[in-house]
């Protein structure tokens, strides 16, 4: 890899087709050394945005560059973008061995690169297996295999969790965060929050083509909140109330059971002890990230919480 800093930009990116708004005024910056998750719900855009970066699609207005270059301008695409979009392209002959061979050639990579990306995707040992015989697994670890030929330091990858079960996923988790340690700058996209939750340090969520957040994926969580469960709940949210005027929120869930947002167990407990309040229960509650990206995106209606 060079020492280029290969950052990724997308600044005003626009795209429309006819009358669809596929992107709006997009912008995010993706820094080398991260797994960045690029989360939306289906059709809000993602691989319109990944295309655009690749230079496949036109932007009405705006732009998407990598290390400061759109990618046409890059002086060794193939080398510096390793990139999986569309997952058919297999020829259905081929072996794994031969697809990747095949692909070194056309890019112009030595052909050591064949068994050092097989053995690194876990390609090795299905490499003499006709493509057509693969699983969907299989296929994925391959169009990885295909997407490292180069060494490339920027990886944008559409979806590659998809249809992996759960073993699969962790193994492409712990894969990617290994890339980027390695100082790689890695885009993936995902509908499914919980796929990248665990692998992704950032996040730029998009809904309808639009931005809807982007940073730390620790920042996008909704605020933690506390259950508690007493026979004198009343008492305790008065108690709790005046005793943290503006700082508290209490939700009533049932009549001996409350939410209690901007507090911590530990102070809830403290406050109940000094009034002599008994507690049935008290239970921290993390917000899952699931259903903060519902809430970004639009799609927790009638979901309460
Ligand atoms: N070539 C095209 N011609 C017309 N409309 C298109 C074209 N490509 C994408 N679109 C539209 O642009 C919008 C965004 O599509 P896109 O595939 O980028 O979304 P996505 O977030 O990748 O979705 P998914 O998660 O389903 O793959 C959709 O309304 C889609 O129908």
């Amino acid at each position: 890899m060079s020492t280029r800093s290969w950052e990724i930009e997308v600044r005003g990116l626009t795209k429309t087709f006819g009358t669809v708004e596929a992107v709006t005024d997009l912008g995010f910056t993706v820094t080398p050394g991260t797994v960045t998750a690029f989360l939306g719900p289906n059709g809000s855009g993602k691989t319109t945005t990944m295309r655009m970066l690749l230079g496949l699609v036109t932007p009405t207005a705006g732009r998407a560059t990598i290390g400061g270059l759109r990618y046409a301008k890059l002086p060794r695409p193939a080398a510096t973008v390793g990139a999986v979009l569309d997952t058919s392209g297999f020829h259905p002959d081929h072996t794994a061995r031969d697809h990747l061979g095949v692909y070194a050639r056309l890019g112009g990579f030595a052909s050591s690169r064949v068994r050092e990306v097989m053995d690194l995707t876990g390609v090795t040992p299905f490499e003499g297996r006709r493509t057509r015989a693969l699983s969907t697994g299989m296929r994925r670890r391959l169009h990885l295999a295909t997407a490292l030929l180069g060494d490339p330091p920027v990886l944008l990858l559409d979806e590659p969790g998809n249809g992996l079960d759960p073993e699969g996923i962790a193994w492409l988790r712990a894969f990617l965060r290994r890339l980027a340690a390695e100082g790689r700058t890695v885009l993936v996209s995902s509908h499914v929050l919980s796929e990248v939750e665990q692998m992704a340090e950032h996040a730029v969520v998009i809904r309808g083509g639009r931005l809807v957040a982007t940073g730390p994926v620790a920042d996008l969580y909704g605020e933690a909140a506390v259950r508690v469960r007493s026979p004198r709940a009343g008492p305790l949210t008065a108690v709790l109330l005046a005793a943290h005027p503006g700082a508290v929120r209490v939700e009533d869930l049932e009549p001996d059971t409350l939410r209690i947002h901007g507090l911590t167990a530990a102070g809830i407990a403290a406050d109940a002890a000094a009034h002599g309040i008994p507690l049935h229960e008290i239970t921290p509650e993390r917000p899952t990230l699931e259903h903060a990206f519902l809430h970004l995106t639009g799609h927790d209606q009638g979901d309460t919480r």
